[in-house]
């Protein structure tokens, strides 16, 4: 579809209008109660334009609450909701221009595919000629171009999904708005609309709303990702930086595995509580918690390997535990009181540690997180 040439001009009875790119929205101490209970308290976001943002977190956390209120479904109990520089917070949703895709298709079951394509365009009140063009366009853009006279109940899951993306974004909406859009999908076919949603985004160079609580999704597709939790933002950043240097033990564990690690910061230095390691630090002194990914740690066999540089701390353990994942490996390594999870790469020629085996870990200051 080419970018920007949609609809846009005949949104003039819209009360938001957006530039041709990407909107920008912003939340300002956003709250939303139901009754006495605090769906959402004093969030405050900047969503730039064109930035694929994820909502990210455990169920009842509250990302749907805050989607809800971008998409003028909900209103707030108080706080701002702004695309571009206009106050909607008490818009409806009928008057804000933008896409929004579920994860149940909400497809018309009694339209064709084309038909379903075409309803936004002429409740718009588009030409006829154009709706086809646009119609043909946008089925196009998910690869169902010779779909448009089947109904929803002849097409696949992941097909229907993709019109339901195609219907959303038919209109050209300078906003995106997706809730678990991909639930419903198969891990393949997951993986698969990931990539597509994301070229699909950086193409029209659409703002994006995502939800979601898979963490993979949530790092591969997005270019900000907020952590939330009880309805409020634990941590925004990239990617990389969520996963690699989490802030909170939450926000560590929520990205999969982690070793979490208690001690105590005594002259620059952290000394593990039940294992005998230290590692510089630059920190203030006290009782102190550290998170070490387990693919940060390495394993050489036998208690006398280990990287014995600056730095580094190295400790011997025990494999109590041996899990081959395909192409990584998982090890439980009991040294001291703690147990770590390390994971290797399997590399052909590279022989696995055995259980019941002894080996030593070693890992470098740099990838030990001090939590708060
Ligand atoms: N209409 C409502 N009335 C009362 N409570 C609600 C309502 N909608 C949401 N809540 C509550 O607000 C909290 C946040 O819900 P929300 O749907 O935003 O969470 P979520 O993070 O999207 O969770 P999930 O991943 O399960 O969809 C939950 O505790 C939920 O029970």
């Amino acid at each position: 579809m080419p970018p920007q040439t949609l609809v846009a001009n005949n949104l003039s009875n819209k009360e938001v209008e957006t530039t041709s790119r990407g909107a920008s929205v912003e939340f300002r101490a956003l709250s939303k109660n139901y009754g006495s209970f605090e769906a959402l308290r004093s969030f405050d976001l900047s969503i730039r334009s064109g930035e694929f943002l994820t909502l990210l977190g455990p169920s009842g956390s509250g990302k749907t609450t805050t989607l809800m209120l971008l998409a003028g479904f909900e209103f707030p109990s108080s706080g701002q909701v702004l695309i571009g520089d206009q106050d909607v917070s008490r818009v409806p949703s009928w008057r804000r221009d933008q896409g929004i895709v579920f994860q149940s298709y909400s497809l018309f079951p009694h339209m064709t595919i084309g038909q379903n394509l075409a309803f936004p365009l002429e409740t718009r009140g588009l030409q006829k000629h154009e709706v086809a063009e646009k119609t043909k366009e946008a089925l196009q853009m998910v690869r169902l171009d010779s779909f448009a006279d089947r109904y929803p109940s002849q097409l696949s899951g992941g097909q229907q999904q993709r019109v339901a993306l195609a219907r959303a974004l038919v209109a050209d909406p300078p906003l995106l708005l997706m809730d678990e859009p991909l639930g419903a999908l198969d891990k393949n076919l997951r993986e698969e609309m990931q990539i597509e949603i994301k070229h699909i985004q950086q193409r029209m160079r659409l703002t994006v709303l995502y939800v979601t609580h898979d963490q993979e999704e949530a790092l591969t597709m997005s270019d900000r990702i907020v952590v939330m939790n009880e309805g409020q933002i634990q941590q925004i950043g990239v990617p990389e930086e969520l996963y690699e240097r989490p802030r909170t033990r939450f926000v560590a564990e929520f990205f999969g595995d982690v070793n979490i690690l208690p001690g105590r910061i005594s002259g620059g230095r952290f000394e593990a509580a039940d294992n005998a390691f230290g590692l510089p630090v630059q920190a203030l002194e006290g009782e102190a918690c550290g998170a070490l990914r387990p693919e940060k740690i390495a394993i050489q066999e036998g208690a006398e390997g280990g990287r014995k540089m600056p730095g580094w701390a190295v400790v011997p353990g025990e494999v109590i535990d041996v899990i081959y994942l395909g192409q990584m490996c998982r090890y439980v390594v009991r040294s001291g009181g703690t147990d770590y999870i390390v994971k290797t790469m399997v590399s052909p020629g590279v022989a696995r540690h055995a259980k019941g085996g002894t080996v030593t870990l070693s890992w470098d200051a740099a990838d030990f997180v001090l939590l708060q």
